[in-house]
């Protein structure tokens, strides 16, 4: 049984169509990409599998459970975790202020536990900041944790975005153009995480722009373009498919 299971899913905004009719299945373990050029319909595609924009038609299951209604803070707690294009950090927050925030929301407590700060509270506490020293470490912030997260670099920005998302233990990490405004080096290092991060078990999906960095650590690649899925495959296939050469990589098909 696929982890997420999309089935002919579409979303219209007024005549345009945004999504049309897409199926996807991603296995549990894998780590998946979604492609296309600007305004193919990708970033809509993760906002509804996120809960953040309901469909038109279709439907969504994650994890064996219908979530095509679902709200988007539910699907989170279910193990459904995004990231955004554009950053989005805590602000006024430091470096692992940010990841615990992400930490607490895989763990119980609330504004009683807080005030209260019960021996099981204090425990947790400890294991949150624990935890998210790992997370920091795992990414290469660890030197930085008590810097003011907004004077990160931006590369650095994004690092601990995924960081925080992953502070929550999800099942299937979202990535929505991760290596967006990255240099060469920052994104080769970003590389690495995202294929350790699916090696220590969460499944990802991620959105990008890079071909060059999709085809080289995706296991699997799907491409939309003006709304449609037009191919799937793994990278091998998907460099020498006729449609996506022509859609998307923009170069003239050989002998045609
Ligand atoms: N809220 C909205 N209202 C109306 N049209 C929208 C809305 N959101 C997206 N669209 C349109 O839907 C289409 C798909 O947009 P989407 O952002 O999903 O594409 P994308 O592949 O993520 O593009 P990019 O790579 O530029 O982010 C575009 O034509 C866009 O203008």
């Amino acid at each position: 049984m696929p982890l997420l299971n999309v089935c002919g899913l579409t979303k219209r905004f007024g005549g345009l169509v945004a999504n049309n009719e897409i199926d996807l299945e991603v296995p549990q373990g894998s780590l998946f990409a979604v492609i296309g050029p600007n305004g193919a319909g990708k970033t809509t595609f993760f906002s509804m599998i996120s809960g953040f924009l309901g469909s038109t038609s279709g439907s969504i299951e994650f994890d064996g459970r219908d979530v095509t209604r679902v709200r988007q803070d539910q699907i989170a707690a279910m193990g459904l975790v995004r990231t955004f294009q554009l950053v989005q950090l805590f602000k006024g927050m430091s470096v692992i202020e940010n990841v615990e925030v992400g930490c607490h929301l895989a763990t119980r407590g609330g504004v009683a536990a807080s005030l209260l700060r019960p021996a099981w509270f204090r425990k947790q506490e400890i294991e949150v900041r624990e935890r998210a020293h790992e997370l920091l470490d795992f990414v290469g912030l660890g030197s930085q944790a008590e810097q003011d997260a907004e004077l990160l670099p931006y590369g650095q920005q994004r690092l601990l975005e995924v960081a925080r998302a992953l502070a929550s233990k999800p099942k299937l990490l979202l990535l929505d153009e991760p290596a967006a405004g990255l240099n060469t080096q920052e994104t080769e290092s970003l590389a690495r995480i995202i294929q350790k991060i699916n090696a220590q078990g969460t499944t990802v999906l991620l959105i990008e722009h890079d071909v060059g960095l999709v085809t080289r650590i995706a296991h699997r690649i799907a491409v939309l373009d003006f709304g449609r899925k037009i191919a799937e495959g793994t990278p091998d296939e998907i460099k020498a498919h006729p449609e996506v050469i022509a859609a998307y990589l923009g170069v003239e098909e050989e002998n045609a």
